[in-house]
């Protein structure tokens, strides 16, 4: 079950936006998200008694992004334990409510690995739903911690390919603060260069059909206080044919082991464009969304979204998932094709940049290379 309750708006800075938090009133454990579908124009929070309303929010993306999405899937993993639901069943419907974004699945199937370990080490449901919480917790930091990396990493990147700064940075979807235990994956970067005084601009695109940009990147880019453009997806073309683009920073929800970059529909044709107009191509993301377990981009599965998105403006008010509501933007009956993600095969990506360092040139070997260091490091 879900409920809704208002917070008020005062300002904060984009790591201090609370996104996913764990609460425990005597009631019971409860997840809070903020619910990305009401945003810029109210900030409502979504309380989560069980992981089917968790699923529903998934699915509605009032919680969406590839980090937080595993985030999410993790402590739904920790809420059906501690409320005595049946572990399995939850994990399951959590790691398929949406396909495409790897990092639900490592966070779901880590948080049940914990419950399932701790249960045959003691037997005990209440310490095992504990394991799976303190497991949701661990992944929580290391995302906030991975997002500060990357910012770093990225920062030099964007320094090394552009040395004089005054950077003017292209950007898709929603990669911030809202996504993540920090302060995001590609927003992160662009952020770090906005602190040091080297972003000139971040061009934003809108993102349709849900508008993540226009919603989620702008608001968070007017609360950074950085020089930021909203532009429509359509007129990126023009943008880089007036050499305003130093730079396209995208986040991923996954990458396959040949390089193939699953993101936000409409990155593929950013990808080409920046080819064409010898800009880098730089996609930003931790090192859990790259999944050595799918070969290569003909094999990730895209999400298709319902067409409904397509064919009506969504108010806030209107459901995402349960069948329109909105305002009509085409006559009745029209079909839409609305898939959620694109695939950018790795020769068009300069660079991919994760907590663990920068990939460049983008090879499965380099790639390899980059997922066994980080295995190397040991979670909880
Ligand atoms: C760091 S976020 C990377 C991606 O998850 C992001 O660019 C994106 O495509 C999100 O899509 P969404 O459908 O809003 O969940």
């Amino acid at each position: 079950m879900a409920d809704q309750q208002a917070r008020p708006g005062e300002d904060k800075r984009p790591s201090e936006i609370p996104v996913i938090r764990w609460e425990e009133p005597p009631e019971g454990p409860v997840l809070i998200l903020l619910d990305q579908t009401r945003l810029p124009s109210e900030e409502v929070e979504l309380v989560c008694t069980d992981a089917s309303a968790l699923v529903e929010a998934i699915r509605s993306l009032a919680v969406r992004g590839a980090p937080v999405l595993g985030i999410a899937g993790a402590y739904g993993v920790a809420l059906a334990a501690a409320r005595g639901f049946d572990v399995d069943e939850a994990a399951e419907a959590l790691e398929s409510a949406r396909p495409t974004a790897v990092n639900l699945s490592v966070g779901v199937r880590r948080a049940l690995a914990a419950y399932r370990d701790a249960l045959a080490a003691t037997g005990d449901p209440t310490a095992a739903a504990t394991a799976a919480l303190a497991s949701a917790q661990a992944l929580h930091r290391e995302d906030a911690e991975a997002s500060a990396r990357m910012a770093a990493h990225g920062l030099a990147l964007l320094d090394e390919l552009m040395p004089g700064g005054g950077h003017r940075v292209l950007t898709h979807c929603n990669t911030g603060a809202l996504v993540s235990g920090g302060e995001g994956t590609a927003f992160a970067v662009a952020l770090a260069a906005h602190r040091v005084g080297r972003l000139r601009r971040l061009w934003v695109d809108e993102t349709r059909p849900l508008l993540q940009g226009a919603r989620l990147t702008a608001w968070e880019a007017a609360r950074s206080g950085m020089a930021y453009t909203l532009l429509t997806d359509s007129a990126a073309g023009s943008l880089f044919a007036a050499g305003e683009v130093d730079a396209v920073l995208v986040g991923a929800d996954r990458i396959a082991a040949d390089g193939s970059v699953a993101n936000k529909v409409g990155s593929y044709p950013l990808a080409v464009l920046a080819r064409y107009h010898h800009v880098p191509f730089i996609v930003v993301a931790p090192v859990t969304t790259i999944d050595p377990d799918t070969p290569d981009g003909a094999s990730i599965e895209v999400e298709q979204r319902p067409g409904f998105e397509v064919t009506e403006i969504l108010t806030p008010q209107a459901s995402a998932v349960g069948g329109g509501g909105g305002v009509p933007l085409a006559p009745l009956g029209t079909q839409a094709y609305n898939p959620a993600f694109d695939v950018t095969p790795p020769e068009l990506v300069t660079a991919i940049v994760t907590e663990e360092g920068t990939v460049s040139p983008v090879t499965p070997e380099a790639l390899a290379a980059l997922c066994a260091r980080s295995r190397a490091t040991p979670t909880a």
